[in-house]
């Protein structure tokens, strides 16, 4: 086979068939998109695109002539049905498509079919139902820079949520974006010649330009040096992101003569960011225009701000361990039933309240819902009946929603009637807003049943999608359809009996038409009047003049009901489009109370109990869990353990406890449980306890277990004293810290001094709520010298040969390391254990730094046991008696 042409760069253009010349035409508007070329039944690439998709996709790499002076040109190609299936391996890889679809049936064409750029897919702006995760919202965001400030506005086109916000730091950017995970960035950069590049595949694709390789983010200019590379980035020219440009596409866009509505007339970087998101989706869109909503201005300080690793280390969205969603908090929590609810609980968790009252308004939804078994089953089983409203209001604008889809929407709405039945009597804010559906979905959902078959194909081009009765003209055409039926069974049956041919037959194909069909070996009886048109292997195929004629007429006809059909079905949608607004409203309140209905369930299943939300800085939880780890050991195994922390009115509680206990024995379960708690309840949640007052949070800052990270080549001490510093450095009041072994990573002194002035700082200096899981016990004597910190310890029983974890916690100091019981558990040599021991004998005696900093330091308190508080009391209450034995370790030197 000769030699294919791979390179576009390299052909000599007069030289090119007028098809390739078009061709290539159209690729440089887009180079760096994979362009996908409609010819006939296929989408093809060429040159470097067919090399390309060939490899990707795993396709045939074949050829096609580019001219006599050129040879075969590169060719790969996919059946133009499968289009979805194939953007959506591309887009996942990190490319974008430029389809490249033809506007004329080849047939009408006068010359080389009209072709064009309908649609540009890139990974933020796909819409294809099966290119989406039904349960995630796929964010694109655009980023505008001002010095220190930052914009950032992102949307979902296939929910139509569009959102601004102004950001005073790049670290608080990096956070929002770690938060929305989006699944492309917009970066106002002018790149001369952009070029397709792709990142790896496990980290998340990246488009990025020429010379810029996708892991080299040093390369990438300043100030978007800093930006995490786990994302995909797109440089867009700077024009549309300018502040005049960028607020009057606002204006067009939106149709409104000020922003003042949207709240972001005074955030200017906000302003541009949104404006290169739209210029974005009109040029990627081209002929589909998404429907967004209007925009929403959030600030990042009116919600509790959990910065990346807090999200990680309390497992929100996935594990730690795999990144799996299975054991994540979501999927503890996530009993919805509809796509919306789903990724509106994911959202709520992101993005925990600070504000009481909103948060008591869906604590009031989750009591209601708990009490009333018979209002949250009969909405939880009306819920599971509606559809995605929220995605098709989209397509329904978009003008891309095809007859499934309005059934889809006519179901749901009819389905609110019985939903506001169930909600009839409630009381609270939520499940009143779904007590009357606007009487004009009602009527639509009406009209789209009764003009809409039961089951429409999927596509609107096809016919059999509007019901009989509809519309006069169709009912006609249709009628004649039946009798051209009937004709051409009458016409086979006459001819029958005129040749005496029993087996002859009427067909039809789309080369030639209707045909008359007798077999080979009755050939011979074919009537003189008769034409042959085809011969086969075992028949041969006729026509007749009276078979034309009705064919000529059967076909035009056909063509007429199908375009009549898409017509009546195209004003159809155009009705619903009107109705956006209203369905979007509807959407929103199903999503939250399908949320709410989840949040409930899990509530009444594990037994939740309702938090008492205050502003003080109390945290008091009574025999909390954790909501994960309960759900996945069998019931009742799990120990719950309270907790009392900073309550500045009755000071008795501390602000930090030092934790300590064994390996395995629960340290890290019990810190991350109350950092779930917390959360739980900002997010309006009941919480896994049996009674908890919580105080508002600022933030949550945690530091559990250390990790290399491989990606900037840090040590994983280096990241852990990163990630110390950063909470040392924000911490305030009204934070909750939760720390697990700071300090671990390096030397034992160096650790244990570092570990001591960290803790001391948190509790002296911010005074910030915190629990602090060690195994250096020598920080038990920081209790001592400040008054707001405590010592708990989580217990754990010896035997004779085994070690009992009772995972509860309880007040006092673990005063040894119980390492060495858990090596020798473990199997190490009896003679490393008894060196062991007397080398942890050696360290004890010398190790006193308590009396050390006494001697020299300022912050002198009473020496003396510390006064029996309320903690205390809460505490001892609340264990057997058998756990306040002395714990293991009898052998200890
Ligand atoms: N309250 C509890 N009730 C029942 N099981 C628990 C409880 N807390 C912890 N566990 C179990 O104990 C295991 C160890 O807990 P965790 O990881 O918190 O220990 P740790 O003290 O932090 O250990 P290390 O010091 O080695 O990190 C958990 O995987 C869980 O199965």
């Amino acid at each position: 086979m000769a030699e294919l042409v791979l390179s576009s760069a390299q052909v000599n253009r007069t030289a090119l068939t007028p098809m390739m010349l078009h061709y290539i035409e159209m690729k440089e508007q887009y180079p760096h998109a994979v362009m996908l070329y409609r010819l006939g039944d296929f989408f093809e690439a060429f040159f470097e695109d067919a090399e390309l998709i060939s490899r990707e996709l795993e396709l045939v790499l074949t050829g096609r002539d580019g001219g006599k002076a050129i040879g075969r040109i590169a060719m790969a190609g996919i059946p133009h049905h499968a289009l979805d299936r194939y953007a959506n391996q591309l887009v996942e890889k990190g490319y974008s498509i430029a389809v490249c679809d033809q506007m004329e049936a080849a047939s009408e064409a006068q010359g080389l079919v009209r072709r064009e750029v309908t649609r540009v897919i890139t990974p933020g702006t796909v819409i294809e139902e099966g290119m989406l995760a039904v349960k995630q919202n796929n964010f694109l965001v655009a980023i505008a820079n001002g010095g220190e400030n930052w914009g950032l506005a992102y949307t979902d086109i296939s929910t139509g949520e569009f959102s601004v916000t102004q950001l005073n730091s790049t670290e608080h950017l990096i956070q929002e974006l770690l938060r929305l995970q989006p699944a492309e960035v917009l970066i106002p950069i002018d790149v001369p010649n952009p070029q397709l590049f792709r990142g790896s595949r496990s980290d998340k694709p990246s488009v990025f330009w020429e010379g810029i390789a996708p892991k080299e983010k040093s390369a990438l200019p300043e100030p978007y040096s800093a930006l995490p590379d786990s994302f995909c980035y797109t440089p867009r020219s700077q024009a549309p992101f300018a502040l005049a440009e960028a607020k009057q596409r606002i204006l067009d866009t939106f149709r409104v003569r000020s922003l003042e509505g949207f709240g972001c007339q005074s955030l200017p970087l906000a302003i541009r960011a949104a404006g290169g998101i739209l210029e974005y989706l009109e040029s990627t869109q081209k002929s589909i225009k998404m429907p967004l909503q209007g925009i929403s201005t959030y600030v990042i300080a009116d919600y509790l701000i959990l910065d990346n690793q807090t999200r990680r280390n309390l497992e929100i969205t996935q594990t730690v361990r795999d990144g799996t969603f299975y054991s994540s908090l979501l999927w503890a929590l996530d009993k919805t039933t509809t796509g919306m609810g789903s990724r509106a609980l994911r959202r709520w968790l992101l993005q925990p309240l600070k504000d009481i009252e909103a948060i008591n308004e869906r604590l009031d939804t989750i009591a209601e819902l708990y009490k009333q078994h018979s209002l949250r089953k009969n909405l939880r089983s009306c819920l599971s009946q509606i559809y995605d409203i929220e995605r098709l209001c989209s397509r329904i604008g978009a003008g891309t929603a095809n007859g499934r889809d309005l059934i889809a929407v006519a179901m749901s709405l009819e389905k609110m009637r019985d939903v506001a039945d169930v909600v009839a009597r409630a009381n609270s804010r939520y499940l009143k807003a779904l007590q009357s559906v606007p009487s004009v979905l009602l009527q639509l959902g009406e009209q789209l049943q009764k003009t809409l078959v039961e089951e429409p194909p999927i596509y609107i081009t096809e016919g059999n999608i509007i019901r009989s009765g509809v519309n006069e003209q169709l009912d006609r055409l249709r009628q004649q359809s039946r009798d051209d039926v009937e004709w051409l069974s009458a016409f086979e049956k006459q001819e029958k009996e005129r040749t005496g041919i029993n087996t002859l037959k009427v067909g039809f194909n789309k080369a030639f038409g209707y045909y008359i069909s007798i077999s080979r070996g009755k050939s011979e009886q074919a009537p003189t009047d008769y034409i042959r048109k085809q011969t086969l292997t075992n028949e041969e195929r006729y026509i007749t003049p009276e078979l034309k004629e009705r064919e000529t007429r059967i076909l035009n006809a056909d063509s007429e009901l199908k375009q009549l059909e898409y017509d009546l079905f195209v004003e159809l949608r155009l009705l619903a489009a009107q109705q956006i607004e209203p369905m979007r409203t509807l959407a929103t309140a199903l999503a939250a109370a399908d949320v709410l209905c989840s949040l409930a369930e899990v509530a009444v299943t594990y037994n939740y109990c309702r938090p008492q939300i205050t502003n003080d800085r109390a945290i008091a939880i009574h025999n909390g869990r954790h909501p994960v780890v309960e759900q996945s050991l069998p019931a009742g195994f799990f120990i719950p353990n309270s907790t009392y922390l900073g309550n500045d009115r009755q000071s008795v509680c501390p602000d930090l406890i030092v934790l300590t206990g064994p390996n395995m024995s629960g340290k890290s379960i019990y810190l991350r449980q109350v950092g779930l708690i917390q959360l739980m309840a900002q997010v309006g949640s009941f919480v896994p306890a049996e009674a908890a007052t919580l105080g508002i949070c600022d933030r949550i800052f945690t530091r559990v277990g250390a990790v290399d990270d491989l990606a900037t080549g840090q040590s994983t001490f280096m990241v852990e004293m990163n990630e110390t510093a950063n909470i040392l450095n924000h911490a305030k009041e009204h934070s909750l810290v939760l720390l697990d072994e700071i300090g671990r990573g390096t030397s034992t002194f160096d650790g244990m001094a570092i570990a001591w002035s960290v803790a001391e700082y948190i509790a002296n200096k911010i005074k910030a709520r915190g629990i602090f899981a060690t195994h250096y016990h020598e920080l038990n004597e920081l209790a001592s010298l400040l008054p707001n910190v405590a010592n708990f310890q989580v217990t754990v029983k010896e035997l004779e040969d085994e070690i009992i974890f009772l995972h509860q916690v309880q007040e006092g100091g673990a005063d040894r390391s119980y390492g060495i019981e858990v090596g020798r558990l473990a199997g190490l040599p009896a003679t490393v254990i008894s060196r062991a021991k007397e080398v942890l004998e050696q360290i004890a005696k010398n190790s006193h730094i308590a009396t050390g900093l006494r001697k020299g330091g300022s912050q002198h308190r009473d020496h003396s046991p510390k006064s029996p508080s309320k903690t205390t009391k809460k505490s001892s209450n609340d264990f057997p008696d058998d756990s306040q034995m002395t714990i293991f370790d009898t052998n200890a030197p």
